[in-house]
């Protein structure tokens, strides 16, 4: 869904009902590249749906655009000049009914046709009605398997059955193989799991997830990090009293491990370099029972809010927040002060795909390299600011290795001083080793991939400074 060069307005006016609000924000995203989640947001807020119609618009925004690749690939057989010579909005109208013609089956398909068509009419003619209708019954009569040619390459194959861009395939087929490839695309079509983590300051999991289940809600303790619960049917998490009270806040459990890596002890000064909204900031002070100090810096002046408000709500007086470029960190931080520093660097988010299913068709491999640049820079500055002895963590949410162990890699080469640590807490590596998920010869540093989880692509990497 690459941004177009000339946006259009949808004619007809204000989305009505659940379809067309889903219709403009497929149209916002692609003409005007626009966030899917926040254009989501103001679209929902301005046209005031019923809760049903609110879920089923987001099931169809988040929806068509996980699937676009074979949804096109699908249109394209039925539609001459597909999708170039199509009107953006009637390509988001045509490629939304096909989503839900295909994975919404509670949605009565003819109800899906006789809605798509009234659309299409109301906004454009009496002729686009007429191709919407003929495109979406010649699907209804001739079904729903994408058949591909025998000839195709095994990425081929995956990017259309799975729907991620070809050359995204190809890059993990080469590093990670046929069927963990295929397994990790299937993973970035899932919905993604709720999860929160306790903030033991406020009570024990135990005592949370007994009282969750008392309140009538379906959670379970993660398997994968110490902290976490995962939801099964709880609704919005971000909605209760827990979360309101400070016990728990919302982050997914791969997020949580990076804290229980860099491991902070109580009294210990930790610098956070690029800590909005605060997730990883607040977990290190909740490990660190509130004493010592946390910096929690970022480059944005109005995310700063952001993690005060955290802290405030988890009661974490330890989390002091600064606002500037981490490149610059060492002007406004002194050197060798640090016991823990933390880089949650900025990346191309591949390990989010569940969650930000643009990111498949926005980001490029340029994108990769200037951001590998970027991260190697991030990391040196990052580095001059941890004590001898003391523990510098790298991580990313991304599954791309020029912006992981390669940034690491080439970082140790410049600087002897530092070496890979392997020795993590028994309650990360645990979990890891009992799923068959720690790599042989563990060196430090943990690609989480995110069909072994369910939880989001991670990578962690922990250094130590060597003492003089
Ligand atoms: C992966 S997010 C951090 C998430 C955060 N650690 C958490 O757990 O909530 C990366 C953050 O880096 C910030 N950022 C990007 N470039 C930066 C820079 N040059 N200096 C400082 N922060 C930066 C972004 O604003 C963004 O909030």
């Amino acid at each position: 869904m690459r941004k177009m060069n000339t946006p259009k307005r949808i004619p007809g006016g204000k989305p009505q009902g659940a379809r067309e609000v889903a219709m403009s924000v497929l149209h916002n995203v692609e003409t005007r590249g626009a966030y899917s989640g926040l254009e989501l947001n103001q679209a929902l807020n301005a046209a005031e749906l019923s809760r049903p119609d609110a879920a089923l618009a987001t099931e169809l925004v988040y929806g068509t655009i996980q699937r676009l690749n074979t949804i096109d690939y699908e249109l394209g057989k039925r539609v001459k000049g597909w999708p170039r010579k199509v009107e953006p909005w009637v390509r988001s109208l045509l490629r939304l009914s096909y989503y839900q013609l295909r994975w919404l089956s509670r949605v009565p398909a003819h109800a899906v046709v006789d809605e798509a068509v009234r659309i299409a009419k109301k906004r454009g003619h009496a002729g686009i009605g007429g191709l919407v209708n003929g495109v979406l019954r010649g699907l209804l009569r001739d079904g729903f398997d994408t058949v591909l040619p025998a000839e195709l390459s095994a990425a081929e194959r995956i990017s259309l059955n799975q729907s991620h861009p070809l050359w995204l395939v190809e890059r993990w087929v080469e590093r990670f193989g046929e069927r963990a490839t295929e397994n990790m695309c299937a993973a970035g079509n899932e919905h993604p799991r709720a999860s929160a983590r306790v903030n033991p300051l406020r009570g024990t999991r135990e005592q949370i997830v007994s009282g969750m289940t008392d309140a009538g809600m379906e959670v379970l303790p993660s398997a994968l990090a110490e902290a976490g619960i995962v939801a099964i049917k709880a609704g919005n998490l971000g909605h209760t009293d827990w979360y309101r009270q400070g016990f728990i806040s919302i982050q997914d459990e791969s997020s949580m491990l990076v804290a229980a890596v860099a491991d902070p002890k109580p009294g210990m000064r930790v610098l956070d370099c690029c800590a909005a909204p605060g997730g990883k900031s607040t977990h290190m002070a909740e490990r660190m029972r509130n004493e010592g100090v946390v910096i929690a810096n970022d480059v944005h002046p109005h995310k700063e809010a952001l993690i005060r408000q955290q802290a405030d709500r988890l009661g974490l007086s330890i989390v002091e927040t600064t606002t500037g470029d981490a490149l610059g960190l060492s002007e406004r931080i002194a050197p060798e002060s640090c016991d823990v520093v933390l880089l949650d660097a900025p990346c191309s988010g591949l390990g989010v795909i569940r969650r930000k299913p643009e990111i498949k068709w926005n980001k490029t491999e340029d994108d990769i390299a200037s951001l590998a640049q970027l991260q190697g820079k991030l990391l040196e500055q990052a580095q001059s600011m941890v004590k001898p002895g003391g523990a510098l963590v790298y991580s990313t949410c991304t599954i791309a290795s020029e912006e992981n162990e390669d940034v690491v890699r080439a970082f140790l080469i410049n600087h002897p001083e530092y070496a890979l640590d392997p020795v993590w807490p028994e309650e990360v590596l645990a979990p890891l080793r009992e799923s068959g998920n720690l790599p042989d010869g563990f060196e430090g540093m943990l690609q989480l991939l995110p069909q072994m989880f369910g939880s989001d692509g991670f990578f962690i990497a922990r250094m130590r400074k060597k003492l003089r």
